[in-house]
């Protein structure tokens, strides 16, 4: 039996102000640091050991891994960053207030850019400001890979290439995996993993900053899910998530 740990980073500036952020490279709030150090208490009281880390290229995520690590006296772990494991794109919503957007459109159009499976927000312009063809730490990349907008289906296409060739291999070979990453690339790879259905995805919200641990066999297919410390608090703080797209 294999354990994989996927943990949100902890709260974020602008999950504070709540705002939709996507690829926008924002960092904690010390509410944030102080989630992301409790993940590494309660792992390390648990006994968790583990082998690498993976994370995503922005830094709400890698500070998150920093902390938990930090508490674990364990920042000397090899740690891999992918853009794959970044948040799904939010196009041109980035930057908005979700209240305000909701109060705009309505709170079902909201609950479709936030949570469907196969609908995108709007896409942002090549030439906005926000647009992150630019940015250094996509120099490697085709620019026209690099997203305007992103739905549910467009992140698991690009979380998936990163679990076959990357991750899926380590825990195959008895690496003890844990991951820091986001909100909606987490959904991602939890929609593959326990095969929910299109429909059933959009009722899935990932707190920040709480363990999720999964229990795979040998074929890496999930035995059971949990997150550790007390499941009530995690169950409120989804559905805390949930009601963010509110108007
Ligand atoms: O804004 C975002 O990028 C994500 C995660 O914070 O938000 P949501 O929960 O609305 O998908």
């Amino acid at each position: 039996m294999h354990k994989l740990v996927l943990i949100r980073h902890g709260e974020s500036t602008w999950n504070l102000e709540n705002r939709f952020t996507g690829w926008t490279d924002v960092d904690l709030t010390p509410t944030g640091v102080s989630q992301a150090m409790s993940a590494g208490k309660l792992l390390k009281a648990e006994g968790y050991e583990f082998d690498i880390a993976y994370t995503s290229v922005l830094k709400r995520a890698i500070h998150t891994l920093w902390y938990c690590l930090d508490e674990m006296d364990r920042t000397w772990l090899p740690v891999q960053k992918s853009w794959r494991l970044n948040e799904r794109h939010y196009g041109a919503l980035q930057g908005l207030n979700k209240g305000e957007t909701a109060k705009q459109y309505g709170d079902k159009q909201v609950l479709v850019w936030r949570r469907s499976y196969d609908t995108p927000p709007p896409a942002l312009e090549a030439t906005d400001p926000r647009c992150e063809r630019s940015d250094a730490r996509y120099a490697g990349m085709n620019p026209q890979d690099i997203p305007l907008t992103e739905c549910l289906k467009d992140t698991v296409a690009r979380v998936l290439p990163f679990w076959n060739d990357t991750m899926a291999p380590a825990i195959r070979s008895g690496q003890r995996v844990v991951v820091a990453a986001h909100g909606n690339s987490i959904r991602a790879l939890v929609k593959y993993l326990d095969n929910i259905s299109d429909h059933d995805i959009v009722e899935l919200n990932i707190p920040n900053g709480i363990p999720l641990v999964y229990e795979l066999d040998d074929d890496l297919k999930p035995i059971r899910h949990y997150y550790l410390g007390d499941a009530e608090a995690a169950a409120r703080a989804a559905a805390a998530v949930a009601s963010q797209g509110k108007a």
